[in-house]
């Protein structure tokens, strides 16, 4: 995975004997990325084999009243969730003194973020179609999965979805932070103001304007701005965010929305009307005509291609019409050449090169516990795609997955859950009654390897037109 791991120092100033004990099964290598909840740090496992893991710490809330018992229970129910394009939580640690909160998660050496920004300013050239194809096929799979399990994402963007590196599950893509952001309220709500810069641009228009009901097609929304940015390698719309009030108006954000793509209409988005924000916008768009630049031209499909087809139906403005993660895995464009397959990485021509990626920097110098940085942070600074996100200033998110759940021994104040009962939880009702659905099969949702064309005949079809 290009992970560097001998070159890399582990900076923990605490000894063994002063950590807690969850944190002794982890060699700290450093601080891979900050978000809008906290700090993402790069450790190992001291166990063989001794795998790469990504702790998220989860700050404060500003109200210093750490993280509730029921965000406690909902995170240890994503534990439960688990597929091949969704990051797998493996660990939940919680440090009961100040209920500040420690998820650790699979490592990824990739990110979306960071490989259309290495396209865009050092290749100089776009993804080629097969990766398009096969990381958009597996952004569908995962999120199809979790639509299925009844969870929303709400923060879909290019650096929440990670690609493996060197290894058996090189070039898989992953879903990370999903679940997290409606126990933390987010993307509306972060729990501390540090300076993240949370993202606007790839908000559905029904929260723009003001709906406080998300459903899945909020994820779809995301997933369609994601499929132009891959081809283009230029978020589709880059509006500034406003921040007067706790729900403002996105005047700007809705302006680039609607330059693209024409003002939505009530013949065809009949609630629009009831919307919040439908007042704002009618006065906004009276001062303002739309001439509409055609999404066509602006990510240079042709309006009869496939792909023009499936973008469209994923930036339908009415979230009820919006095209389903399930019904976009049986699109024809998934039918046509270059077929998806299970390593995006892979070069779609026998003479092409394969693109080699940076691999993720570390700030070896931030402290673990305290998260504090003890020398000023370097070399882990990356300019935004759109510019203006720094590594200080990129968005944050929320995590992951794992199963059964045990409460180890306290100590130094910190508690690990593996047993869902300890979490409150009784672990014999199943996830449905819940309110989760149980996880699929894993061999059912996983993509056939390579080639043979995945959500062809042979691989188990997924859940039908699921809307939440
Ligand atoms: N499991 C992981 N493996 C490797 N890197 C990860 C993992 N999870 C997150 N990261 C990386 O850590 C960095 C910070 O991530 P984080 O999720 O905290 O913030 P963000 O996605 O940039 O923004 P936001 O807070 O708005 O979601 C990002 O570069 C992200 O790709």
């Amino acid at each position: 995975m290009g992970d560097g791991s001998s070159t890399r120092s582990n900076s923990s100033n605490s000894s063994n004997s002063e950590k807690p004990e969850w944190l002794q099964q982890y060699n700290l290598v450093g601080k891979i990325g900050e978000g809008t909840y906290g700090l993402v740090f790069l450790a190992r496992t001291k166990t063989q084999p001794k795998r790469p893991i990504a702790i998220k710490k989860f700050k404060q809330s500003k109200d210093g009243d750490g993280v509730s018992p029921t965000a406690i229970r909902e995170i240890m129910l994503l534990r439960e969730i688990s597929h091949e394009n969704v990051v797998k939580l493996f660990n939940v640690h919680i440090n009961f003194a100040d209920m500040s909160l420690y998820l650790a998660f699979d490592y990824a050496e990739y990110d979306l973020y960071e490989i259309i920004r290495h396209h865009r300013d050092k290749v100089g050239h776009s993804l080629n179609q097969y990766t398009v194809k096969s990381l958009l096929w597996q952004l569908l799979n995962g999120l199809n999965y979790l639509h299925s399990n009844w969870i929303i994402h709400r923060d879909l963007k290019p650096s929440n979805i990670l690609v493996m590196g060197e290894g058996e599950e090189h070039g898989i893509m992953k879903i990370a932070d999903f679940g997290l952001a409606r126990i933390f309220q987010a993307p509306l709500k972060p729990l501390s103001d540090n300076g993240v810069v949370v993202t606007i641009w790839y908000r559905a228009p029904e929260l723009l304007l003001g709906s406080k009901h998300y459903t899945s097609a909020v994820d779809m929304w995301a997933v369609g701005c994601i499929f132009a940015e891959l081809l283009t390698l230029k978020p589709l719309f880059q509006g500034a965010e406003a921040k007067s009030s706790q729900n403002p108006f996105q005047v700007d954000q809705l302006d680039k929305i609607f330059k693209i793509l024409g003002h939505p209409t009530v013949d065809k988005w009949p609630t629009l009307a009831n919307l919040p924000h439908w007042q704002s916008d009618l006065q906004h768009i009276q001062a303002h005509k739309y001439d509409s630049a055609g999404l066509h031209n602006v990510v240079h499909l042709n309006l009869k291609s496939p792909a023009y087809d499936l973008l469209s139906k994923m930036l339908e403005y009415d979230p009820l019409k919006r095209i389903t993660a399930s019904q976009a895995l049986e699109h024809e464009y998934f039918r046509m050449d270059p077929l998806p397959g299970r390593n995006a990485f892979v070069a779609s021509q026998p003479m092409e090169k394969n693109v080699n990626y940076p691999t993720r920097p570390v700030d070896t110098n931030t402290d673990f516990e305290g998260t504090t940085s003890i020398n000023p942070p370097q070399g882990v600074a990356a300019g935004n795609v759109a510019g203006g996100h720094g590594m200080g200033s990129r968005t944050m998110p929320r995590p992951m997955v794992a199963h059964n759940m045990q409460r180890m021994q306290p100590q130094g104040g910190v508690m690990a859950y593996n047993f869902p009962a300890q979490a409150g939880m009784n672990p014999s009702v199943p996830m449905q009654q819940r309110g989760m659905a149980q996880p699929h099969q894993q061999q059912q949702q996983q993509l056939r390897r390579k080639d043979p064309g995945m959500g062809m005949s042979g691989y188990a079809p997924p859940n039908k037109n699921r809307r939440l």
